[in-house]
């Protein structure tokens, strides 16, 4: 193999690049001269003069005796751990060198800010069975937080270009799965700020329940059996839950079934111990909760 394409392949070159890098910046951040460095270090000009070009392998004795001479943390010298920008190095640099009685505080901002928010914006997303309240709360959510409320199901049509049942009826599950994935995606590139109502079977598609899970803040709306029925009998929809004697039974077997995947949201509210108007009320609560992010250290 040519030297070049087996320097360029080994992952221990590039390290020895970016650690001369590091060397020669903090040495001349502080205006040290090489012969400075070599002083204060023990090493001699000629060696800090090879690691500079990034030709060398020093031990983790040289490292500490250079890092203690820069007045460094021998992590700063060493290549980025898997950072992508000189921003990220430096907070990663930053988080290192803090005292550790103020890293509990730090932590605890990045999780509630840098690390939640970020991938999940200010996106609410609402799952539960059938009658929960997705779309009715939804949109009254949507309205006091002042954000669009989209329904995944309504976006599946539209992408369609045809109802759901037709979409069921001609391509089953697996298209419609494919839909929702792509409308989903597509929710979440465009929109930084909303309500969503997911389709209560959203649990059943695994991959595209975890990419929910992970790009939104996610709300179960819980209801008794019983009002799951009645709501969605007053309705005069039955689906999933066909009429039947056994209906009961079966919206029972279909909430157990589903509990364990409805319970990994966010947070959970009980729709059926008030009235509507008083569940708007808990749920805009609960939602400014997880959208609630303090950006004082
Ligand atoms: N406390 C309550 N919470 C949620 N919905 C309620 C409540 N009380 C009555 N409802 C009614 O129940 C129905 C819930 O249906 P819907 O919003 O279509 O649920 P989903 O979209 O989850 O199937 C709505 O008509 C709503 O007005
Ligand atoms: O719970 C379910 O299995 C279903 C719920 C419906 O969504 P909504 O809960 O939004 O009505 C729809 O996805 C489909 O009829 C299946
Ligand atoms: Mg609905």
């Amino acid at each position: 193999m040519p030297q070049k394409a087996q320097a360029q392949a080994d992952p221990g070159a590039s390290g020895n690049m970016e650690l001369g890098a590091r060397l020669r910046s903090a040495r001349a951040k502080i205006g040290m001269t090489r012969k400075d460095l070599a002083r204060a270090s023990g090493a001699s000009e000629r060696y800090l003069s090879h690691l500079e070009a990034g030709d060398g392998n020093p031990s983790l004795n040289v490292l500490a005796d250079l890092a203690q001479a820069l007045d460094l943390a021998v992590a700063d010298l060493l290549p980025l751990g898997g950072e992508r920008s000189a921003e990220q190095a430096q907070a990663a640099a930053m988080l290192r060198r803090l005292p550790p009685e103020r890293l509990e505080t730090v932590m605890d901002w990045l999780q509630k800010t840098a690390v939640h928010s970020s991938r999940k914006g200010r996106r609410i997303v609402l799952i539960g069975l059938r009658g929960a309240g997705k779309t009715a709360l939804g949109a009254a959510l949507a309205d006091r937080l002042g954000v669009p409320f989209i329904e995944l199901s309504k976006e599946v049509e539209k992408a369609y270009g045809g109802s759901m049942g037709l979409l069921l009826e001609m391509g089953g599950q697996n298209v419609l799965r494919r839909y929702e994935a792509e409308v989903w995606d597509r929710i979440c590139r465009t929109q930084e700020a909303a309500v969503i109502g997911a389709p209560g079977g959203i649990v059943a598609d695994g991959p595209l329940y975890e990419r929910v899970l992970g790009a939104a803040h996610s709300i179960w709306l819980q209801a008794s059996p019983e009002d799951h029925m009645s709501r969605v009998v007053e309705q005069g929809d039955f689906r999933p839950m066909a009429i039947s004697r056994s209906a009961m039974a079966d919206l029972k077997a279909i909430l157990d079934a589903r509990t364990p995947d409805y319970g990994r949201a966010d947070a959970h509210l009980n729709t059926s111990a008030q009235d509507f108007d008083q569940t708007v009320r808990l749920l805009e609560d609960v939602a400014r909760g997880l959208l609630d992010v303090k950006t004082a250290i």
